[in-house]
């Protein structure tokens, strides 16, 4: 199938146990808790979003016959840096709603490690290398197994006892980024010191001024 991607470019990722490596990120078009459009915020499922992720005019986007084009397009803006290092984000919107063999053999085939940053309704491709899931307080989660479950605090209505039984390697919680951003930052640190088993992480590209 073909890809709608908002933007493709090189960066560190930000976020998370990989943050500062240094990766391609793929945003893919699309989202099913929110239609990127503000008029729809207020009645979406997700409503903190922080991304743009409509249309394919960013840098590095467009309309993807196949995964080779997709994967060839990842591989020319990796560069000339170490063909064995090569790491690509899957993010969006949703990447799930497009991800599939083709977008995963073909990276794969141009030696990509994979990771993925998910809001887990639908279930992670089972080639994704590395699966990172950011529940949404009114969703349904179905992907509760992974590599890292990242929680952006605060949410409302969030079962933190019941994300704990799920099957991830590493807890993670995200300040929330707005206006109250002081505020969910001493919330969350607060959340990481009454809670050992979950880690603080920053959104350091925004600190950095990376993309
Ligand atoms: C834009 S989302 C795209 C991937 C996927 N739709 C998801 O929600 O996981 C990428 C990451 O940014 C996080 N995020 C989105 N808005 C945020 C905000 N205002 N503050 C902090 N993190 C945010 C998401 O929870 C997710 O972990
Ligand atoms: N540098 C950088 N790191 C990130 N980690 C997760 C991001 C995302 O939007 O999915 C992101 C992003 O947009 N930029
Ligand atoms: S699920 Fe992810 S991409 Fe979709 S609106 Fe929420 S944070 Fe944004
Ligand atoms: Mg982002």
């Amino acid at each position: 199938m073909s890809y709608a991607v908002k933007e493709m470019f090189l960066t560190l990722q930000g976020e998370g146990i990989h943050a500062g490596r240094r990766a391609v990120f793929i945003r893919f078009a699309g989202c099913n808790l929110w239609s990127g459009r503000e008029q729809d915020r207020t009645s979406a499922i997700c409503r903190f979003c922080d991304t743009d992720f409509v249309g394919m005019d960013g840098p590095g986007g467009g309309r993807f016959p196949d995964g080779a084009a997709l994967a060839e397009t990842a591989a020319r803006i990796w560069g000339d840096a170490p063909r064995e290092e090569r790491f690509a984000v899957l993010t969006g919107g949703e990447p799930m709603l497009q991800v599939d063999d083709g977008a995963v053999d073909a990276l794969h085939a141009q030696g990509f490690t994979i990771a993925i940053e998910s809001n887990g309704t639908i279930a992670a491709h089972p080639g994704i290398d590395w699966i990172c899931i950011s529940p949404k307080a009114g969703s349904e989660v179905v992907q509760r197994r992974g590599d890292e479950l990242k929680l952006v605090w605060p949410q409302d209505g969030m079962d933190i006892a019941a994300l704990e039984a799920w099957d991830f390697a590493n807890f993670l919680v995200q300040p929330m980024d707005s206006d109250a951003r002081e505020e969910n930052l001493t919330s969350a640190i607060a959340f990481a010191m009454e809670r050992p088993r979950w880690r603080l992480t920053l959104q350091t590209h925004k600190m950095l001024g990376l993309p």
